[in-house]
């Protein structure tokens, strides 16, 4: 287990990024650098829905990266209790030897190559020794520490690990990580493959002490309490066989060459943000980052949008009236779509369904128009309310007015930052038409979705 045996993570990393401990960032040069960001998208700055953009994406910026300003070594002292291990006998036990586990510990961490965050499971054990035990809550407050900084899994598993070692002075230490990093589609290609996987998923593990052989059955017992969670601990991957490139952006395609100019202003405005957050841009890890966060914001350009639609433009196809006796209900489900909250310029994801009635026996429209429909109102800043809004209209303008719309998303912006519902998701709907009178329409949609969920 080659991480484990890196004996350079040591807490000294914590002082090998150039912030000093109370040091609170400026957000002023934050929220002008996302202003050019949002100059360079396209958009209106003084728009409504925007105009507080800059000042809560920069809130969001500073608070992800707090760790930055903070020391592990000050949560552990004061946080380490005497607790007698056994007297006599044979074994381990208590305060000298017996293994502790703290599991599923939910922390978010943002990307150092592309600056979305991604989200972790963190699992933390260790073996007392000294006769004391640390608070079980120390453990998940360290890792948040390195968590809130721009990390990469193993770099993240080695320093709460190395913090830990040195903080505690255990037997041994040992950290699993479960993080998983949201996959944007390929966007250039101007459609969403339906065999697209959303999140990309690597394990990774790091261990001080007794868990430096990766052979010592303390790590054994250590994955056989994990297996109590359902963890499959034989997917778990050391330093060695981490690809260097688990983050996405890392293979997404250069951008259009007319836009260089323009590329060049967003990326120096995403270097001052990094200098301003207290990170060093040259470091190496983050010199090409400025560059793959804004090709990936540029998908939701404004000026691409028309480019987007395939050619389809709302309005050409003739409206469809069938009358209510002879129509009958479609619908298509689970169409994908892949936005970016406005407000804080995380992205929001999810499915969209659509319910029209149409004569019996024809199919007026074919998904894919949907598909395009819906990929015209995700790839731009956007609310979902507004986004289910504008494609019940587009829809209802093609298909006569008799129309169902329910979206459903994920949002990063409440799942890893701010209040941090981790697990939680927005459904949103609109009526059009028949189905705002007509609940048995209605209901028989919300039926159809639920089958196709439950199947
Ligand atoms: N209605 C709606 N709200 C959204 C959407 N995406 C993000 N938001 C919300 O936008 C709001 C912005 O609130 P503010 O108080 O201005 O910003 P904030 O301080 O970052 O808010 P918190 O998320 O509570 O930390 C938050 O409540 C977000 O949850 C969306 O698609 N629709
Ligand atoms: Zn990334």
């Amino acid at each position: 287990m080659g991480a484990l045996d890196e004996g350079h993570f040591s807490v000294e990393l914590e002082d090998g990024v150039n912030v000093e401990v109370g040091f609170e960032p400026e957000t002023l040069p934050i929220e002008e650098a996302v202003k050019v960001l949002l100059q360079g998208l396209g958009e209106d700055i003084n728009r409504e829905g925007i105009r507080k953009t800059p000042a809560r994406v920069a809130k969001a910026l500073c608070e992800g990266t707090r760790g930055y300003r903070q020391k592990a070594k000050d949560i552990v002292q004061g946080a380490l209790f005497p607790e007698a291990g056994l007297d006599e006998g044979v074994g381990h036990a208590g305060g000298v030897g017996g293994l502790v586990i703290v599991r599923d510990l939910d922390l978010f961490s943002y990307c150092e190559s592309c600056l979305l965050p991604f989200q972790v499971k963190c699992h933390v054990g260790y073996v007392p020794s000294g006769q004391q035990v640390v608070g079980l809550s120390k453990l998940s407050r360290v890792a948040d520490v390195f968590a809130k900084r721009l990390q990469d899994p193993q770099r993240l598993a080695d320093e709460v690990c190395s913090a830990l070692n040195h903080g505690i002075k255990p037997t041994g230490v040992a950290v699993v990580l479960q993080c998983l990093h949201i996959h944007f589609p390929n966007l250039e290609l101007g459609f969403l493959d339906s065999t697209h996987q959303e999140w990309v998923k690597v394990s990774v593990c790091s261990g001080k002490g007794l868990f430096e052989n990766s052979k010592a059955t303390i790590w054994s017992d250590f994955l056989s309490l994990l297996k109590f969670r359902g963890m499959n601990v034989e997917k778990t991957r050391t330093k060695d066989s981490t690809s260097p490139c688990w983050c996405p952006s890392q293979s997404s395609s250069a951008l259009i060459p007319c836009k260089i100019e323009l590329v060049h202003q967003m990326d120096a405005a995403v270097t001052s943000i990094l200098k301003s957050l207290g990170e060093d841009p040259s470091r190496k890890e983050l010199v090409r980052t400025p560059n793959r966060y804004v090709r990936w914001l540029m998908n939701f350009e404004k000026a691409n949008l028309e480019l987007k639609l395939n050619g389809f433009v709302c309005g050409k196809m003739d409206p469809f009236h069938p009358s209510c006796n002879e129509a009958e209900m479609q619908s298509e489900l689970n169409l994908a779509f892949w936005s970016l909250c406005e407000h804080h310029l995380l992205p929001f994801h999810g499915v969209v369904h659509i319910g029209y009635f149409c004569t019996k026996g024809t199919n007026p429209i074919a998904r894919s128009i949907l598909e395009s429909i819906v990929h015209f109102y995700g790839f731009k800043l956007q609310v979902q309310e507004r986004l289910t809004r504008q494609v019940s209209e587009t829809v209802s303008s093609l298909l006569g007015g008799d129309v169902i719309v329910v979206v459903e998303a994920s949002h990063s912006c409440m799942v890893s930052r701010g209040i941090e519902k981790l697990g939680s998701n927005t459904a949103t709907m609109a009526l059009l038409g028949r189905f705002s009178t007509d609940a048995a329409a209605k209901n028989m949609f919300l039926q159809s979705i639920q089958n196709t969920s439950t199947s």
